[in-house]
């Protein structure tokens, strides 16, 4: 047990997949998991061990922001000894040829800061995916028809964004989404020789202002959880 995850050193896989809302990880579980059982449930950031298609993996609550992801995936790091950790995670799109529902791939990712940023100093770190993680999930968008975008996202402190100017050099440089968390998981997994990756499916877009509803962020975004699964088991 650590400070923030309740569950013993052998309950968590050595994959884990990481949704912002603890409610995506429940339903995740419920809907692609076998023999699931819930293994935290410390400050509601629900937790779930089972197996797909024959191999163990836990979906894990991270919570919203850097701050709050950063917490969980020291812990799956650190104190659970997780190799490969996946986002899956809602963003908003910042192309016009990125449509809500897209699956976004996060080849890189750019931020202002992350929880990271007292090590980096004046250094610009460029935070990227594992390569073998990225090749396989586009496989696996590719095989499944699913509309998919591969390349560098932005990964914001804020969802209330007061920079207009920024998004513009964003939309400009080709940043295919924004979300809150990629960056720092990247980070980490950096760090600690882990592997990592987002898989972010499109819930709203900054240049249409569509936006899909609670309820279809929280249980309608199978195809990027199938995605995740497949590429970690590639
Ligand atoms: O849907 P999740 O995974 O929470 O991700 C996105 O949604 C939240 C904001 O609504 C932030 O956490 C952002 O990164
Ligand atoms: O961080 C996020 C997530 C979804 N949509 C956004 O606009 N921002």
């Amino acid at each position: 047990m650590t400070i923030h995850i309740g569950a013993e050193k052998g309950d968590i896989a050595p994959t884990v997949l990481m949704p912002g809302d603890p409610y995506r990880a429940k339903w995740a579980a419920e809907t692609f998991l076998k023999d699931m059982r819930c293994i935290n449930q410390v400050r509601g950031m629900l937790g779930f061990t089972g197996t797909w298609n024959g191999h163990r993996v836990t979906i894990q609550g991270s919570g919203m922001g850097m701050p709050s992801l950063s917490i969980y995936a020291n812990e799956l790091i650190k104190d659970y000894d997780v190799q490969t950790l996946i986002r899956i995670g809602s963003c908003g799109g910042m192309q016009k040829h990125v449509g809500i529902r897209d699956v976004i791939l996060a080849m890189t990712t750019s931020t202002l800061s992350t929880p990271s940023r007292g090590i980096f100093k004046e250094l610009n770190f460029a935070p990227c995916a594992d390569y073998q993680l990225l090749s396989a999930a586009h496989d696996a968008a590719k095989a499944k028809g699913v509309p998919t975008h591969v390349g560098g996202i932005y990964s914001s402190d804020v969802f209330y964004d007061e920079r207009p100017d920024l998004n513009e050099q964003m939309i400009r440089h080709g940043i295919l989404g924004v979300e809150m968390e990629a960056a720092e998981l990247y980070n980490l997994a950096a760090r600690y020789g882990r592997r990592a990756l987002a898989v972010l499916t499109v819930s709203d877009h900054l240049i249409t202002h569509e936006a899909l509803p609670a309820e279809d962020r929280e249980r309608s975004f199978g195809d990027m959880v199938e995605i995740a699964l497949a590429a970690a088991f590639a």
